[in-house]
């Protein structure tokens, strides 16, 4: 029996052994076929776009971490004006060129009306409460109800506001010779002129004699904003945001739990925005609690017209107190980056271009004493040299350089049948340096933006679409250029500026919600006679 005992636990022990093999194999395959499948589900739908090959998790990231927006720029000359571009496992279907972002922004707007949702603005309700993100009815309501404050009726009331925080910026904190960080002044100007129009509240980031009087509103004031720009910052688009951002970029399922551990874990960059946000989200409730309780009809700012919207029977519902807090921080995040980053890079340009300088100076010169501020109508008309430099300064540094949409429904574009929910971004950067509607595209040169001139009359009218298009398109425009115009006509009244030397060339571009010079721009200003 022992004999014959020792062969066949050998024979049982080998079964055992073949049988746990298979099984591990097939879980092995049956992970290894769920992952393949995993991350191969979302390009299906999509797979006949052509576009760069693929790395496995990471997709094309490294691609955009290495050399910022300026990459598809050459896609779309490697694969034509829509191609596929891999954030990550998310497969984005990339629109390049200015007939066919017509077609998504405008002829098929009611299939392709919401936007997707950044990962790093996921989760966050600050952020997705805002008219940014959300999405069909909630979203039009919400638009057509705010539309009114952005007309140009309202918009000429907000004028002396915007022109006192500019006059105060330029005497307070500009002194003749000495080195400024114009992107840091320019964004101290943008946060002031929101905090008065939006919230009503002075911040006095442009004020001297208020911040120096020290009262406790003050430290209110530097947490409320330092708070803001760490919420923005940390919005990243590449491989540089916190781990659970990185996460919804390569493996979205695990990005929620991912995200729940490490807000638990001190230290970690997920656990400081949960606490910046939660803080902010406070800041801005008490501010809309405040306002709310002691509303005052007359205030023209933007957070008394929410308020006073909300007493309508359709705003009862609309405008919660959540919604109301993220409409009014989205001005914040939507309307000082953007505008700070288009007045430096106006600046740095006039400074590259000293000819061009002097032509808007003497249109600004003409236009009369330096005391005397524009209204609205002068803007629209007596400036036309500075329409055109503010046009070719945002055509050459686009400050979005991508815009977000997603497919409701199954979509034709340039030939490709795109599934419902497909991501289709508008590659704005790559319009404004196509080179058949603007010649030369590297080179800065206002004058093509004259209406009379052959290149303008033979341009694209889509060409140059720095705000967006369509129904979708930026509500803060007008807004936002009127701010820019009144802000250069001021600066250039007073002040030349010239490079410092220690400003680099060109200067270096990071990418997060949107463009911004990384080391700003550093500038000595000239006091004019
Ligand atoms: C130079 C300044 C600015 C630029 C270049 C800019 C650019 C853009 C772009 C490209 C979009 C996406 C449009 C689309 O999908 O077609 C957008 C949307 C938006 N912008 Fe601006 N923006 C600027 C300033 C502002 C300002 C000052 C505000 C607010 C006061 C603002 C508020 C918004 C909002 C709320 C949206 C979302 C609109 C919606 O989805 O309905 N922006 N902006």
């Amino acid at each position: 029996m022992l004999v014959t005992g020792i062969p066949s636990y050998w024979a049982e022990l080998g079964i055992w052994w073949l049988r746990s093999g298979i099984l591990c194999a097939l879980v092995c395959l049956i992970l290894v076929i769920s992952f393949v499948v995993y991350f191969y589900v979302p390009c299906w739908g999509v797979r006949r776009i052509p576009g760069p090959p693929t790395d496995l998790i990471v997709g094309h990231l490294p691609m955009l971490a290495k050399s910022g927006p300026d990459i598809f720029r050459a896609l779309a000359k490697e694969y034509g004006p829509v191609f596929r571009f891999h954030m990550g496992r998310q497969p984005l279907v990339i629109v390049a060129e200015a007939e066919l972002c017509r077609e998504v922004g405008m002829k098929k707007f009611k299939d392709i009306k919401n936007r997707s949702k950044p990962f790093p603005a996921s989760g966050s309700s600050l952020h997705e409460k805002g008219l940014f993100l959300t999405k069909d009815l909630r979203w039009s309501s919400m638009r057509n109800a705010i539309i009114p404050f952005y007309q140009p009726s309202h918009l000429a009331n907000l004028i002396p506001t915007v022109q006192s925080v500019i006059e105060s910026a330029t005497s307070n904190l500009l002194v003749d010779g000495e080195e400024i960080n114009i992107s840091h002044f320019s964004l101290k100007i943008a946060i002031d002129i929101i905090g008065k129009t939006a919230f009503g509240v002075a911040f006095g980031l442009t004020d001297h004699h208020q911040r120096s009087s020290s009262d406790s509103n003050d430290d209110e004031i530097s947490g409320f904003l330092k708070q803001h720009m760490y919420s923005t910052e940390s919005l990243k688009m590449d491989l540089s945001g916190s781990l659970s951002t990185i996460m919804g970029l390569l493996l979205p399922i695990l990005q929620k739990p991912c995200r729940y551990i490490l807000q638990r874990i001190p230290g970690t960059t997920d656990r400081k925005m949960l606490l910046m946000n939660r803080i902010l989200s406070d800041r801005i409730d008490q501010i809309v609690e405040k306002r709310a309780s002691d509303m005052n009809c007359e205030a023209k700012d933007f957070l008394s017209a929410l308020l006073i919207a909300r007493n309508s029977e359709l705003g009862k519902d609309l405008f919660t107190y959540d919604y109301i807090s993220a409409l009014a921080y989205e001005h914040l995040v939507a309307g000082t980056a953007t505008t700070a980053f288009t007045v430096s890079s106006i600046v740095y340009l006039l400074c590259k271009h000293p000819n061009v300088e002097r032509k808007l100076i003497e249109e600004i010169d003409r236009f009369g004493p330096k005391t005397h501020s524009p209204s609205a109508d002068d803007i629209h008309s007596r400036f036309p040299y500075l329409d055109q430099v503010v046009k070719e300064a945002m055509r050459v540094y686009t400050v979005s350089p991508l815009v977000a949409r997603e497919t409701s429904t199954q979509v034709q574009i340039g030939g490709y049948s795109l599934p419902k929910g497909t991501w289709v971004w508008l590659a704005l950067g790559v319009l404004a340096k196509d080179s058949g509607d603007f010649p030369d595209p590297d080179v800065f040169k206002p004058e093509r933006f004259d209406p009379n001139s052959v290149e303008a009359r033979k341009r694209h009218p889509y060409a140059h679409i720095p705000f967006g298009l369509g129904p979708r398109t930026c509500i803060g425009q007008r807004f936002a250029l009127l701010e820019i115009k009144l802000a250069i006509i001021h600066l250039y009244g007073h002040y030349g500026f010239r490079l410092s030397p220690k400003m680099e060339s060109p200067p270096e571009l990071e990418y997060g919600l949107v463009l911004n010079f990384k080391h700003g721009i550093k500038v000595q200003p000239i006091k004019r006679s």
